[in-house]
């Protein structure tokens, strides 16, 4: 039987956005692959706990603070390992590397050194995923005020936008969404379309955003290069890792307008619910801009919101 082997690594990023890698050194298995600092979590530690002490081994830094991330699991020829990522929030010191042969700072849009972990694709992939989603509501304000604050949003640096028209017939929700896609690209920003597969490949979306009923009804992952569902349950949630979603969104976190009478999840429910899945999950629900350090903390990716994704900076 293979051994098991629990690890625990970090994304470390400097003011710049750049994040940390390191190439393994040449007396290990897969010498010279890149990979994030950390390593194997010791008996009677928490993964939390093993990082931060692999990175004062590693990299002589005493970190402060991580978030909890996405936790994947990948069997190579000699282990089967769980990998516990995290964001490391705070650290002090200077980097002195004691294990690497070399150190890099990479950018999330296109990392230039290689070969990289096999288990690290979809690490880098989430890197690549925006932290707030602007879910759109034109059936609340009108296409034209809605695309007006599409162009604003994206103006102010907006990078990932939803289209979400329930209220829409396909050919509308079809030229919609081509307004929204056309707006989008200039910016280089990212579209997904909820409103199922042929629309969001016919207006060439970035991706496909599938509700609950949809995801749980879905038999394998459809081929657009971003696939994301809404979740409400863990059971949603691991039918969305188990089809390989590149991430979802987890709500109501908050009570919201929209749903005067329901209770929120409340953050420690929301950290409950998101412990240990694969792919990076946005709260959703109630939330403002300034939520998103809360929302890290509780193991969220980032946050999706209507209403204050468009309101007035
Ligand atoms: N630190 C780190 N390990 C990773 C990443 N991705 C990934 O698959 N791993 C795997 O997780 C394990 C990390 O263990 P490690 O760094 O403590 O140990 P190692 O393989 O160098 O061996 P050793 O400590 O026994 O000498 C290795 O099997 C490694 O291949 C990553 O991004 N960072």
């Amino acid at each position: 039987m293979t051994k098991r082997v629990e690890v625990a690594a970090g994304v470390i990023f400097r003011g710049d956005g750049r994040f940390l890698l390191g190439q393994r050194a040449s007396d290990t298995f897969y010498a010279g692959y890149w990979e994030f600092p950390g390593g194997k979590v010791e008996a009677g530690e928490s993964p939390a706990d093993a990082l931060i002490r692999e990175l004062d081994e590693e990299l002589g830094i005493r970190v402060r603070a991580v978030r909890p991330w996405i936790t994947r699991e990948h069997r190579y020829e000699h282990a089967h390992v769980r990998l516990h990522f995290f964001e490391v929030a705070e650290w002090e010191g200077e980097l002195h590397d004691h294990v690497h042969s070399a150190l890099s700072w990479e950018r999330v849009e296109a990392p230039a050194v290689g070969p990289m972990l096999p288990a690290n694709g979809p690490i880098l992939k989430a890197l690549r995923l925006p932290r707030r989603m602007g879910i759109t509501h034109a059936g609340e304000v009108g296409a034209a005020a809605q695309l007006a604050q599409i162009d604003a949003a994206l103006a102010h640096g907006l990078k990932l936008i939803q289209v979400r028209e329930p209220g829409m017939a396909a050919p509308e929700l079809g030229a919609f969404s081509a307004e929204v896609v056309s707006r989008a690209r200039q910016h280089g920003a990212l579209v997904v379309v909820n409103g199922g597969v042929d629309v969001a490949e016919k207006v060439q979306a970035d991706g496909v955003h599938l509700s609950a009923a949809q995801l749980m009804a879905l038999e394998r992952r459809p081929g657009l290069e971003w696939v994301g569902a809404s979740c409400h349950t863990r059971a949603e949630l691991e039918r969305a890792a188990a089809l390989g979603m590149d991430y979802v969104l987890l709500g109501s976190v908050l009570v919201t307008p929209t749903h005067p009478g329901q209770a929120g999840l409340g953050w420690e429910r929301f950290a409950e619910l998101v412990r240990g899945l694969p792919m990076p999950v946005f709260a959703l629900g109630g939330l403002q801009p300034d939520d998103m350090e809360r929302a890290r903390r509780a193991g969220a990716h980032g946050i999706a919101a209507i209403r204050s994704s468009w309101a007035q900076p």
